[in-house]
């Protein structure tokens, strides 16, 4: 599986989907539900603008998940978590989340280092960049720069 926010999902995201997508027969990209943190995008539209990034993959299927990481994984049978590292700055947090994972239920992890064109990719960035009223449309898909646009035409009216 594949976990994160995806708030929204960026090229950078997708760049790591479509790797890992081509390792595994199947792959679940899975949003994080925080109940305590509301999000820019609710969950089931980070979900429905992530469908449309991957509908190019038919071994990837996109969920939801709330609570432990290993839950999720040992109640679907899902034996590997991946995920990708944009910098040096992602492995010391992921390293820890890798090994705790380990520990907790013997679920491993594969890191993707991303592409170095999307390495200075984040979603908060991105969604920073959209609120002034930035270009984006290089750093994220199609539907989301569409979604992006009209929510910040609909804040501005
Ligand atoms: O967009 C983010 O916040 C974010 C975080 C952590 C990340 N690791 N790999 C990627 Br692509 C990535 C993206």
């Amino acid at each position: 599986m594949c976990p994160g926010s995806f708030d929204p999902v960026t090229n950078g995201h997708v760049d790591v989907i479509n790797r890992a997508a081509t390792l595994y027969d199947e792959l679940v990209v899975a949003v994080l539900v925080n109940p305590g943190k509301a999000g820019f995008f609710p969950v089931e539209e980070r979900m429905e603008l992530l469908r449309e990034a991957v509908a190019h993959l038919p071994n990837v299927r996109v969920d939801s998940f709330q609570g432990l990481l290993v839950d999720y994984c040992g109640a679907h049978e899902i034996p590997v978590i991946v995920k990708g590292l944009r910098a040096v700055s992602d492995f010391e947090y992921e390293l820890q989340m890798a090994q705790m994972n380990r520990e907790l239920a013997a679920i491993e992890t594969l890191f993707v280092p991303t592409a170095p064109q999307v390495g200075h990719l984040s979603s908060s960035l991105v969604k920073q960049i959209a609120t002034f009223g930035g270009d984006v449309s290089r750093l994220v898909p199609k539907v989301v720069d569409d979604r992006l646009r009209e929510r910040a035409a609909r804040d501005k009216a």
